[in-house]
């Protein structure tokens, strides 16, 4: 029955997700996270450049600050909600732009905006120390990694494996990265840093290149107004807060002044912060535990940043492939459609008439013919017929029993282990291979639920016949019959 039908259990582009930091807006106070420990002599330095650019002063709102999730931003005066933390003009703001004003800006034309950038952080980190340049202020205060599965060593990774070929999604995507990211070095490598010896006179290595990706994917802003990727120094200090609920408004970018056409950055508290406690936001909402981890390097314990990626196919080998293509991108879907699904959501609206579509076969088969183009989708959204309805539920559940027992230990087994004292990576990868395997839970009993209902089920054939009238309340047929 599931000749035509293809499951495949995969991650979508690793480089899709969307923004990487954005705003909020809560009422409550986040619990004092500033620690006492001294600050690195690199950060004072920084604080003393970006003082002497008066761009902030003694009496300035919020100042680094060691905290438990490295540096950090820490009031300095109570604050209240909406208040300006920070405000850096865009003169040190790093973006292409800036890569283009620079010298090695004739080489970085028509690169990608990430490559020409990470070019620029890499030279002014390995350039030598006695070469001045202002952006060392920045360079020395940015951590050398972060705990982003594109730094875990090949064991680390290993804890999100299964035992089977399949591990996590987040290990697939991870590896995806790190061999896009190495492909990109290897090209910009021969294109543009060896050709250019007087500009690059030190050695680059992907290790570096592995370095300012990481930079860029867990500091800078984007979709901000006419700015897509932009590192803001002091700003990126900045650290994330889970009981941070909102994304409104913590940063914008706006005219310096009324009589002035620069532009300046400007940082919010969402929420109201006492002096001595860490000033945070809420990164992203909409990502997930797996894209948290890859792009910062930490998980968050609430539910629905659980999700796993179902991948769904319709076989080229299909003989009903062409009219099957047809109608699922005439209904925004395509011959592979990816699904997220996320643990205690609904199913994506359009995954079951996608399934029933695939799984269309038989004596269903008369529904892909033209007359029906432009209703096939609306009965695709019920059951179609018990052996269509059967097959999805079968498939389904097969991918879903067959991903869980790829992992090496069950949901038990992994809650069991969340509690010990653990490793901050050790920590994620358990939190999301626990996710991971809990969404495929939930998956499987939906489908199981399903099959358990095929009895019930009005299908296509029955709707049709209540349709023209020819099916009584009970559900009994009802008969011409001659007076
Ligand atoms: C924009 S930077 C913030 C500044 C950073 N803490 C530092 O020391 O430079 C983002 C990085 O901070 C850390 N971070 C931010 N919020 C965190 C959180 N809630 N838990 C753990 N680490 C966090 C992660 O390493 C993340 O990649």
């Amino acid at each position: 029955m599931a000749t035509f039908f293809s499951t495949i259990f995969s991650s979508p582009n690793p480089l899709s997700s969307k923004s990487i930091l954005h705003s909020n807006q809560q009422q409550f106070t986040v619990k004092c996270n500033a620690s006492a420990a001294p600050l690195p002599p690199e950060v004072h330095t920084f604080w003393k450049w970006l003082s002497d650019e008066k761009v902030v002063s003694s009496k300035s709102p919020a100042k680094p600050a060691t905290v438990p999730e490295g540096l950090g931003l820490v009031a300095q005066k109570d604050l209240g909600r909406n208040e300006v933390v920070l405000e850096v003009p865009k003169k040190f703001w790093i973006n292409p732009d800036t890569v283009s004003a620079s010298e090695i800006g004739n080489v970085c034309n028509g690169l990608k905006p990430w490559i020409s950038v990470a070019l620029f952080l890499i030279r002014e980190k390995l350039r030598e120390e006695d070469e001045y340049s202002p952006w060392r202020n920045y360079i020395d205060v940015l951590p050398e990694y972060t705990d982003s599965t594109i730094f875990w060593s090949e064991e680390e990774l290993g804890e999100i494996e299964g035992w089977s070929f399949s591990g996590t999604q987040l290990l697939s995507t991870t590896l995806s990265v790190k061999e896009y990211v190495k492909n990109e070095f290897l090209q910009v490598q021969e294109q543009v840093i060896l050709p250019n010896k007087q500009l690059f006179p030190f050695a680059i290595t992907l290790e570096d290149f592995v370095w300012a990706f990481g930079i860029l994917r867990s500091r800078a802003f984007s979709r901000l107004r006419g700015q897509n990727l932009v590192l803001i120094p002091l700003a990126d200090l900045i650290n994330h807060s889970p009981s941070i609920t909102t994304e409104d408004g913590a940063y914008e970018i706006k005219g310096a002044g009324l009589f002035s056409r620069d532009q300046i950055f400007s940082l919010r508290t969402p929420i109201p912060v006492k002096a001595g406690q860490q000033v945070l936001i809420q990164y992203d909402l909409n990502k997930s535990n797996a894209e948290l981890a890859l792009d910062y390097g930490f998980i968050e314990s609430t539910p629905d940043r659980n999700t796993y990626t179902l991948t769904l196919q319709i076989s080229d080998s299909d003989p009903y492939f062409d009219d099957k293509l047809d109608i699922a991108e005439t209904n925004g879907t395509k011959a592979i459609q990816y699904f997220d699904i996320t643990l205690g959501r609904p199913l994506p609206p359009k995954m079951l008439p996608y399934l029933r579509l695939v799984a269309l076969g038989g004596t269903d088969a008369f529904l892909l013919e033209s007359i029906f183009r432009n209703s096939v989708w609306d009965h695709l959204e019920l059951p179609v017929s018990r052996d269509n309805e059967e097959v999805i539920c079968q498939v389904v559940r097969g991918a879903c029993q067959s991903a869980l027992s790829s992992y090496r230990t069950t949901i038990e087994e992994d809650e069991k282990l969340k509690g010990g004292d653990l490793d901050q990576r050790v920590e994620i990868a358990i939190g999301i291979r626990a996710g991971e395997k809990m969404v495929l839970q939930q998956i499987d009993e939906n489908f199981k639920e399903r099959e358990m209902e095929l009895d019930e089920y009005e299908y296509y054939q029955e709707r049709r016949l209540r349709d023209l009238g020819l099916v009584g309340e009970q559900g009994d047929i009802i008969f011409w019959e001659p007076k």
